[in-house]
């Protein structure tokens, strides 16, 4: 068949001479006679028009054929289709017989100038837009798409890197779904088998703890997905940051048990999720948790040995063999983040919360030990030379969390452990003595009903706080400069004890501390926009706030690890470790970096290059970091990610003042500096208007000297206010 120049309209060997005849339009359809009407039923194809681009479908009904309509122009196309009614979209097509599919486009797109027949042909005739069929249609064989206007947009209920996530109604089966439209460029082929990777996957399990993929909502005319999930209440960060929770033991290990059989699921189908994460962890209102966002997923192969990219998985979920750059990999890195979720959910907080890929690898030998000579020697992983230890480091995982439940530790042990074979499998944990021992999982059902959460409500209610701080913080200054101006003597705390009673009044959330936020603030390892009293800090986060301090100081244009080791306070040896390491290694400057998302597996190599060109290209510091990394760092668990440095210079990192670090947020100058600010401008003041008394017979000396004045009181101020 061969391609098509764009203008001419081959429907088909046999049906050559009409081929400049058939341009009905419209989507596909279904169509009755009207009573007045000769004709029976009929199909009439679809000319759909996207991008320029036109889409010819020429359908003959079976029972009909020979009655084939072709249409002279548009006018009579209309005059026949207003003769039908339609009265559904088709939704089966074996009555329906495909001859012939023709695409022709104006512009190069996948599908462009291809002639579709047999099965793709069916599937551009029942409204996939080609684009898709052209590179993806496996992932939509024997599927039709659902219709936008059969569900009912409700909210928005997630923002993922690479997708928004509504509620909506399906008005057709009456039930709430989560629609999730997915992000790509459908004139990159790429991208899109990609995003269709997502689909395939997602259509190869089927678990109640796997979310179960209900269709698709496109259309031929669209350039747009949408992926239709169950709908899902909670995600367990958001659960986890509703205030007041905390879980029991047997709810822990129910959805252990839950994540663990649907890995478990996934594993035995040849799929590994590679990003494993509390946001990703959903639960319904009857307790079923499910593994969501299957985005960075991959068939794996048990028995072969396919390269696959090293940068997946969120960075506080990630295992040390990725971090260590490996690209031969199985069921075990998934292990690692259950592992870490293990820790989580029995903490309340994330067990291992690196800022870069450097510092995640430190955390995790300094709790798990460094891998053993043996190990280094086998896995031949690609960075071991980069970031073995001079020192070993002795494993403490079971004195760190000598709290837990000695089962949690013992499960804990096997699922953080540094060699990935020993941590076994999905199936092996849910034989552990974690769940063989009382007390045992509780049901599902019988776990407690919450308020919907998801990680989008828990950022909502921690954007509200700071905007509350924001606002209360501005009111300050305000009323400061009021008081000032009045010279009213009241003093200024006071004002400010009343502002915040009265957005703590109008605001509830602004005093609840929520789990998310106190982890922030206990670690400083994500960018909560909360005024941090360091008096009242834990040494974790006076210690990143030195590296933050230490950053600011030196004006270094890089991140962390380049200070850290001195910084952070470690001990002399750590210390001279990490600094070894940043030495030798770029990779902090791609710390967060989770994945190429859309790069095959067999890009690794091209990852690795596009990272080289990277660091030669860009200068240090001028580069928006974010541009690059296609899992950006919003969530505490990517914001662990994201090199430090760059915060401050966007004015959304961590800034210190005497005892107050600003971590992210609007910048606001600090209170106190106002106060001091205010002081310093009445000295100025004052000692203008005494030399103006003295020079009194000097007028031009005067206006010079007053100039200097006010130059130096802001000069002053700059200064103390940067
Ligand atoms: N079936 C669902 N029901 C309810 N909410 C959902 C559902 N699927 C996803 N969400 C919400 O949308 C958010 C984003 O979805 P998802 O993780 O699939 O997208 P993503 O773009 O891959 O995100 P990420 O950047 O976190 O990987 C989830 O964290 C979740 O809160």
């Amino acid at each position: 068949m061969g391609c098509m120049n764009s203008k001419s309209a081959a429907v088909g060997d046999s049906r050559g001479s009409h081929k400049e005849r058939l341009r009905p339009k419209g989507s596909l359809q279904k169509l009755v006679p009207r009573a007045n009407s000769s004709r029976r039923e009929e199909t009439v194809g679809s000319k759909s028009k996207y991008d320029g681009g036109d889409v010819k479908v020429l359908l003959i009904d079976k029972k009909t054929s020979g009655s084939n309509h072709y249409y002279n122009d548009q006018a009579e196309k209309e005059r026949i289709v207003d003769k039908f009614e339609v009265i559904e979209t088709i939704d089966k097509l074996e009555n329906f017989e495909v001859t012939t599919i023709a695409a022709h486009h104006h512009h190069h797109h996948p599908g462009s100038g291809r002639v579709f027949n047999g099965i793709k042909g069916e599937q551009v005739a029942a409204g996939w837009p080609s684009w898709l069929v052209a590179v993806a249609s496996e992932a939509i064989k024997g599927w039709i798409p659902r219709r936008a206007n059969t569900f009912e947009k409700l909210d928005k209920i997630g923002q993922g890197t690479y997708s928004s996530v509504y509620k909506a109604r399906d008005v057709i089966h009456n039930k709430l779904v989560a629609l999730k439209k997915v992000r790509f460029d459908n004139h990159d082929p790429e991208s899109v088998k990609f995003m269709a990777r997502e689909i395939n996957l997602l259509r190869r399990l089927d678990h109640p703890n796997v979310i179960k993929l209900e269709g698709l909502i496109t259309s031929s005319m669209s350039c747009s997905l949408y992926l239709v999930f169950e709908y899902m209440e909670h995600d367990l960060v958001g659960l986890a940051s509703l205030p007041g929770i905390k879980f029991s033991e047997p709810q822990i290990k129910c959805y252990m048990q839950q994540l663990l059989s649907g890995l478990d699921h996934c594993h035995s189908h040849g799929v590994l999720h590679r990003d494993i994460k509390g946001s990703n962890l959903l639960i319904d209102s009857n307790g079923i948790l499910k593994i969501a966002d299957f985005g960075l997923a991959c068939h794996f192969y048990p028995h072969d040995s396919v390269a696959m990219t090293s940068r997946v998985v969120t960075l506080w979920y990630r295992p040390p063999e990725l971090l260590l750059g490996a690209s031969d990999y199985g069921v075990a890195i998934d292990l690692w983040s259950a592992g870490c979720i293990l820790g989580e959910l029995y903490s309340g907080q994330p067990i291992l919360t690196g800022k870069t890929e450097v510092e995640q690898l430190h955390k995790i030998f300094k709790l798990c030990g460094s891998p053993s000579e043996e190990y280094w020697r086998r896995a031949k992983l690609p960075h071991s030379t980069v970031f073995k230890p001079l020192h070993p480091y002795r494993r403490c995982v079971a004195e760190t969390f000598k709290d837990f439940p000695s089962t949690a530790v013992s499960l804990m042990d096997t699922l953080l452990s540094i060699d990935p074979v020993h941590r076994r499998t999905a199936a092996f944990a849910l034989k552990s003595e974690f769940f063989t021992t009382q007390p045992f999982a509780c049901d599902p059902s019988s776990l407690p009903k919450y308020p919907p959460s998801k990680e989008i409500d828990a950022k909502l209610r921690d954007e509200e706080a700071r905007r509350q701080r924001a606002v209360g913080s501005r009111s300050r200054v305000d009323m400061e400069r009021r008081v000032q101006k009045e010279r009213v003597s009241t003093p200024s705390s006071n004002s400010n004890a009343e502002l915040t009673t009265s957005s703590q009044r109008r605001q509830p959330h602004h005093n609840l501390k929520s789990r998310s936020q106190m982890w922030y603030s206990r670690n400083a390892d994500g960018f909560s926009g909360f005024l941090i009293d360091l008096h009242k800090q834990t040494p974790a986060a006076k210690e990143n706030s030195i590296v933050f301090s230490e950053n600011n100081r030196k004006k270094v244009s890089h991140s962390g690890p380049l200070v850290y080791g001195a910084a952070f306070g470690k001990s002399r040896k750590e210390s001279d470790e990490l600094t070894r390491l940043s030495s030798r290694t770029n990779l902090s400057k791609f710390s967060g970096l989770v994945a190429t998302r859309r790069l095959a597996p067999e890009a690794v190599n091209q990852a690795g290059r596009s990272r080289r060109s990277f660091n030669e290209l860009e200068p240090a510091g001028k580069h928006d970091v974010r541009r690059h990394i296609p899992k950006t760092a919003e969530s505490p668990q990517t914001g662990g990610g994201r090199p430090c440095i760059k915060e401050p210079m966007h004015g959304r990192g961590p800034r210190r003042n005497g005892n107050k670090i600003y971590v992210s947020g609007p910048l606001l100058a600090p209170s106190e500096n106002v106060d001091q600010l205010l002081k310093q401008h009445n000295r100025n003041i004052q000692e203008f208007t005494r030399r103006a008394r003295l020079d009194k017979t000097k007028p031009g000396k005067l206006q010079a000297q007053g100039k200097e004045v006010t130059e130096n009181s802001l000069f002053v101020s700059a200064r103390r206010a940067g």
